[in-house]
């Protein structure tokens, strides 16, 4: 389908909270647009991993091309973009609006705005979408699709009479949702005749293909065997491949003005395509200027990540190596600690990213890891006057060389039911928060909290989600560097230190904190035949101490010495068990202890 006829494309994405249904909106479009048939459809066809599918959680914006042909009886092309709705994946949904002119914003009508809703919302607004919004989920008996419109015109400030009602799953509505897209979304601007002018939208590396490239055409056309050079890089190439997909790729002889789709080209690494960078033809005289890019996705959290076993250690590489390939945004080095050998220090977006990562890596690459506590950067001032950034606590200076420690803050957005407020209000306040607004939006309460990021990598969402019965929904973005009273602490197993058990902590904090990671631990290190103390340390001060007692029983005693096989199998299995753990000078430590110790609320 070359020439596209410009007026006839709708780009649009859909932007909503997590969970309020926008995979299955997308799917309910694509199989009433017929573009997959019911039998090829598989649920959710846009979240392609696994761990998406099994989470039910988008990770990376996914699009597709739709063909519809509206009750004014003209065909239009419709191109869909799906965003992630987690917090950690805000940069990839920025991306995705750039490339289109209009949003779909799903509320689900039994829960309303929430956190992520207004986030996201605010996003499309920045990027001067057109917004449909769509009522979703009417089918539930709790819906309430009109007290729902009227909250998004009170919270969001935009229209909402013309909401369309649906339900994704059952299909209800979803006519409406095309025939919005189509009359009340504008189409893309472009010039044909113009020089090539595209925006590089996304880039990940296919097996088969190499790297693919996603690209939002903007001005002028593209077409197979045309010379291309990105602005940004300066790198420049031959288009090989040229095409969209519905969603599978499907080749094409030409992408127009307005249009989205892939090419490839014999580029070797994603890392050569920088996200959006400006993609224009390759001759000498076109001085266009390039589109606005994004803002690059930086890493916030560090950890470090160790195989349990030390032969794995390549693996872990190759393995790492691998899931770059396709997540620039995933950065690791390698690091070597006293206790646990040869890793790598990672860098990830937030703490979700991080358990995807670790999680496919144990899974797709069957490897055994262990995470050391997760930490932020700081910015470290020292007496000479030059600064550090400080990525890993065991990396920290003497004191004495330490003018003034810096931390992350974020602004955190809370909406709630008002029943849970109170213990919000209190997790907050206990993670250091400084509360900046309280106010209502019907019957939930939406405060904003600066936090220390460093309080809320541990386990924060983990907690609202708890002390809230999973009601309130959270979104943040970093603000700035404070200045904070920090300390490094250390926690010592059998006078050793641990150092993956290293952490910044603030003064006021840290003894809480030590207790309660010296209490779980004391619980989670099995007794051995000698009395194990277990402290928290600063400096040389110990702050907290647990003791597990010395075993007594040989675990082979009551097997009265006679039958062997069954000796032998009882020290079987206690070398299972032994496998799983991880030797501390002569204490062995149980995986799990690692991230429940930090887990802790102290
Ligand atoms: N009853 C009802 N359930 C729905 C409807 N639409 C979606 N759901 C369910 O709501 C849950 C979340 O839907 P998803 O489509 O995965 O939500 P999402 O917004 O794409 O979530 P992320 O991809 O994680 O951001 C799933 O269990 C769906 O089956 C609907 O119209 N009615």
């Amino acid at each position: 389908m070359s020439e596209e006829l410009i007026e006839n494309i709708r780009n649009f994405s859909i932007v909503a909270h997590i969970d309020h249904g926008k995979s299955t909106l997308a799917d309910r479009l694509i199989q009433a647009t017929g573009t997959l048939t019911d039998r090829e459809m598989v649920e959710q066809v846009l979240d392609s991993m696994d761990i998406e599918r099994e989470r039910g959680i988008t990770i990376k914006a996914q699009t597709v091309r739709l063909n519809y042909r509206a009750q004014d009886g003209k065909d239009y092309v419709l191109n869909l973009m799906d965003t992630p709705g987690h917090v950690d994946f805000a940069y990839e949904v920025s991306r995705s609006l750039a490339a289109c002119e209009g949003s779909l914003l799903v509320v689900d009508a039994s829960q309303g705005v929430e956190a992520q809703t207004l986030a996201n919302v605010y996003h499309a607004i920045d990027a001067n979408h057109e917004l449909v919004p769509v009522l979703n989920k009417i089918d539930l008996p709790a819906a309430e699709p009109d007290r729902i419109k009227q909250q998004i015109e009170d919270v969001i400030g935009i229209d909402a009479s013309e909401a369309v009602p649906i339900s994704a799953k059952t299909g209800l509505n979803i006519d409406l949702v095309l025939e919005a897209i189509v009359t009340r979304l504008p189409a893309p601007k472009g010039d044909r005749n113009a020089p090539l002018k595209a925006l590089l939208v996304d880039s990940w590396y296919d097996a088969y293909l190499g790297v693919v490239v996603l690209v939002r055409i903007f001005d002028g056309t593209l077409k197979k065997g045309q010379r291309v050079k990105m602005i940004g890089t300066n790198a420049q190439y031959e288009v090989d491949r040229l095409g969209v997909f519905r969603p599978k790729m499907q080749a094409i002889a030409e992408l127009g003005p307005g249009e989205i789709g892939f090419i490839t080209a014999a580029i070797k690494e994603v890392a050569d395509t920088r996200v959006g960078d400006t993609i224009t033809d390759d001759r000498k005289n076109t001085n266009i200027v390039p589109l606005p890019g994004f803002k690059p996705a930086q890493p916030v959290v560090f950890c470090g990540l160790f195989p349990m076993d030390a032969a794995q250690f390549e693996d872990l590489r190759a393995a790492m190596g691998r899931l770059r390939l396709n997540d620039a945004s995933f950065s690791f080095e390698m690091e070597s600690s006293a206790a646990l050998g040869f890793g790598f220090r990672c860098g990830f977006l937030g703490l979700l990213h991080l358990e995807i990562i670790q999680e496919r890596l144990e899974r797709e690459f069957n490897l055994d890891l262990i995470a050391t506590a997760p930490s932020v950067i700081y910015k470290i001032n020292m007496t000479d006057g030059s600064h550090i950034e400080l990525h890993n606590p065991v990396d920290m200076p003497d004191v004495v060389k330490i003018t003034s420690i810096e931390e992350p803050w974020i602004r955190a957005t809370i909406l709630t039911p008002d029943d849970y407020l109170g213990s919000i209000l209190k997790l907050c306040q206990d993670r250091r928060g400084v509360q900046v607004d309280l106010n209502y939006v019907g019957k939930r309460a939406m405060v904003q909290y600066d936090l220390p990021l460093n309080e809320v990598v541990f386990d924060f969402y983990d907690r609202l989600k708890s002390v809230s019965k999973g009601y309130a929904s959270f979104d943040y973005h970093l603000t700035d560097y404070k200045e904070g009273d920090l300390v490094k602490m250390q926690i010592l197993v059998n006078a050793e230190p641990v150092d993956a058990l290293s952490m910044l902590v603030h003064r006021d904090r840290a003894e809480s904190r030590g207790r309660a990671m010296c209490e779980k631990l004391k619980d989670l290190i099995p007794q051995h035949m000698f009395v194990i103390p277990i402290q928290a340390a600063i400096g040389a001060k110990i702050i907290a101490r647990e003791t597990i007692r010395a075993l007594r029983k040989d675990v082979t005693a009551k097997c009265y010495g006679g039958d062997i096989s069954r000796k032998r199998k009882l020290l079987e299995k206690q070398k299972e068990g032994k496998k799983k753990m991880r030797q501390f000078g002569s204490v062995d430590i149980p995986q799990e202890a690692f991230i429940a110790a930090l887990k802790v609320d102290g």
